[in-house]
């Protein structure tokens, strides 16, 4: 969902009054409810792993039983058994428990950050959206929140079952043996002594490289991706295919390094940590305590059986290592979201009397700290077309963004019927204020419910009269399901199309105040006309700002506005400020040998009035 959707799409739950602006909720406050649930995860597998000892301790018995002189004591034998198989199925049922409680807890979790981020979301300043990418932002709602999954549902049991079944077989082990229990350690020593090779300098900056050059991969990659069509209808495709096979050169080189340092210290560990080993050491250790007359054989049993489990820890986290910096990585850009300020909502909205617009000293800057509107004071009168023109980066798009509160003022204020915009609550300053901006996206809904989105219980009857007004229902008719073909699903738009689409939107909201950036809205000629005829007479009372791009609109406003530098540089009706013979007459007589040039001719009926 874009700006514009969402704003218009502002039938969400309202936020709590004066509760919206502080910083967000943190991962800690999301996972806080579940408290009770983690440590039932952690209790049964606790209980589950400490039971499937008890098989692998039935053997241990089984195996001093039989070997003991003397007859076999078949009651006791059936004791063991049964006592090994009830550990088993205690086990089965603990740990199964176990998962099903953390996969429970993962889909809530999931379900409470996805409706938290969208509840956020919809209370960011709709402008804060246009700096992220729609994609980026799908990222975190869809991937991101599914990849705590391994974190929540399978990390906390792994990692106690890995912690747990050693610590309890190393008690057991060393009330057998304490001699032959630090023997069985010496390759879990091993494999912990040569961690600090894996932290040399050398070794982090190898590391450090390889992460970058990935980096550089993965960035050249969408570079490549996305920019191929221009790149190639530009006759570039070379340049940037290079660009990317030298990011993949290097990568080669630096991986070749990176595994030169890394695989000399990975394959000791390995080798320390495989059974074979382990089990060498316990049979050594073992034999000799026991040719030494210091241990009985039949102790021996056990280490052989428990000591290869005491790698486990080691091994896990490893393992877990990967899906852990994965999980807390996309913890990270979800909680940089769920922590974005949000518009402060006031705790008593005060009603607007009528539609004036007023801005007063406005200043404004986008976060660099350099100020695009510097001291803006402007009055915009119900019943008035006011035209900005200005040229290009002059502050126009940043001005009539800040009527539907995209962002507030960072000093001044912008009033709407003698209310600050700020204490005027979103839901009525959205029923007053409709527009029509770049940006244009449409919900994968009915055409119907797109155009009647401000309006959910319009009549087909209003919705198709709008359609016509902005000149989309002959097209509409010749979709699919007409009204109702589903777009996205159905059919596609093409820009153009969903800017009628997004007009037709407006114009049902009929609010009384509209801000529109007319070089979307007027898309090609026949719609121009269409829609100017339309808000013309739509306009009566309304109050209309409009970022001018065609001659007609400035001749036709009543006032114009001319921004320079993130300042008003004239104001006036157009033909005062022609007859001024100030900026506004060098820009306009600019602007009209330009559509000369290019029309071959100049236009009639362009003058100002
Ligand atoms: N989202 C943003 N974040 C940071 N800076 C921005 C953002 N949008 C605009 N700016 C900067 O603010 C200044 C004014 O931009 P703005 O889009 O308001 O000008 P404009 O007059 O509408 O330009 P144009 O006619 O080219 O659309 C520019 O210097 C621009 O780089």
């Amino acid at each position: 969902m874009t700006a514009t959707d969402l704003a218009q799409a502002r039938e969400q739950p309202a936020p709590p009054p004066g509760a919206a602006s502080g910083p967000g909720e943190s991962m800690a406050q999301v996972l806080r409810p579940y408290g009770w649930a983690f440590a039932a995860v952690v209790l049964t597998q606790v209980i589950g792993a400490v039971a499937g000892l008890a098989p692998l301790l039935a053997v241990v018995e089984l195996g001093r039983v039989l070997l003991s002189p003397g007859p076999v004591d078949h009651g006791h034998v059936w004791t063991v058994v049964t006592a090994g198989a009830a550990g088993l199925l205690v086990r089965l049922l603990f740990t199964a428990a176990s998962s099903g409680i953390g996969h429970v807890v993962d889909g809530q979790v999931q379900l409470t950050l996805r409706r938290r981020l969208a509840a956020r979301l919809g209370r960011v300043p709709i402008g804060w959206f246009s700096r992220r990418g729609t994609g980026e932002l799908a990222k975190v709602v869809g991937e991101d929140v599914s990849a705590v999954h391994p974190f929540i549902a399978h990390s906390p049991g792994e990692l106690v079952s890995a912690f747990v079944v050693p610590l309890v077989s190393l008690v057991y082990l060393a009330a057998v043996d304490w001699r032959l229990t630090l023997i069985t350690l010496i390759p879990v020593g091993m494999a912990v002594s040569l961690v600090p090779l894996l932290m040399l300098p050398a070794r982090l900056r190898e590391q450090e490289e390889f992460d970058a050059a990935m980096g550089r991969i993965a960035s050249s990659v969408v570079e490549f991706v996305q920019g191929i069509a221009v790149v190639k209808a530009f006759g570039g495709s070379g340049r940037a295919h290079r660009k990317f096979l030298k990011a993949a050169d290097d990568f080669v080189s630096v991986f070749f390094r990176w595994v030169r340092g890394m695989s000399l210290v990975a394959a000791g560990m390995q080798l320390a940590l495989s059974p074979p080993f382990v089990l060498l050491v316990v049979l050594v250790g073992g034999a000799a305590l026991i040719t030494s007359g210091g241990m009985a054989p039949a102790d021996l049993l056990p280490f052989l059986l428990l000591g290869l489990g005491l790698t486990a820890p080691v091994a896990a986290l490893g393992h877990g290592f990967d899906d852990l910096q994965a999980a807390r990585r996309a913890v990270g850009r979800i909680k940089d979201v769920l922590e974005v300020p949000s518009l402060p909502e006031p705790v008593d909205p005060v009603a607007p009397q009528g539609h004036r617009v007023e801005l007063r000293d406005v200043r404004f800057g986008y976060d660099d700290g350099y100020e695009v509107l510097r001291g803006i004071d402007l009055v915009l009168e119900p019943g008035t077309v006011t035209a900005v023109v200005g040229p290009s980066g002059s502050g126009k798009s940043t001005l009539v963004q800040l009527l539907p509160r995209f962002f507030d003022p960072a000093h001044g204020s912008v009033l709407l019927g003698g209310v600050d915009l700020r204490d005027l609550g979103s839901r009525e300053l959205y029923r007053k204020v409709s527009f029509v901006f770049q940006d244009v996206r449409l919900l994968r809904a009915s055409v119907a419910d797109n155009i009647a989105l401000a309006v959910p219980h319009a009549d087909r009857d209003d919705v198709v009269r709008v359609a016509r007004l902005a000149n989309i229902h002959d097209r509409i008719l010749d979709l699919p399901r007409g009204y109702d073909t589903v777009l996205g699903d159905d059919a596609r738009l093409s820009g153009g199309e969903a800017q009628r689409i997004s007009i037709a939107r407006a114009l049902l909201a009929d609010a009384p105040v509209l801000v529109l950036d007319e070089a979307t809205a007027f898309a090609d000629p026949q719609t121009e006309q269409a829609v100017r005829r339309a808000l013309a007479t739509l306009q009566g009372d309304r109050t209309t700002l409009v970022i001018a791009h065609r001659l007609e609109t400035v001749a036709d406003a009543d006032t114009v506005v001319m921004l320079e530098n993130g300042s008003i540089a004239e104001r006036g009706s157009p033909a005062e400020l022609l007859a001024r013979d100030g900026r506004f007459a060098a820009f306009w007589r600019s602007q009209r040998s330009a559509v000369a040039d290019a029309s071959g001719g100049v236009r009639q009926g362009d003058e100002p009035r």
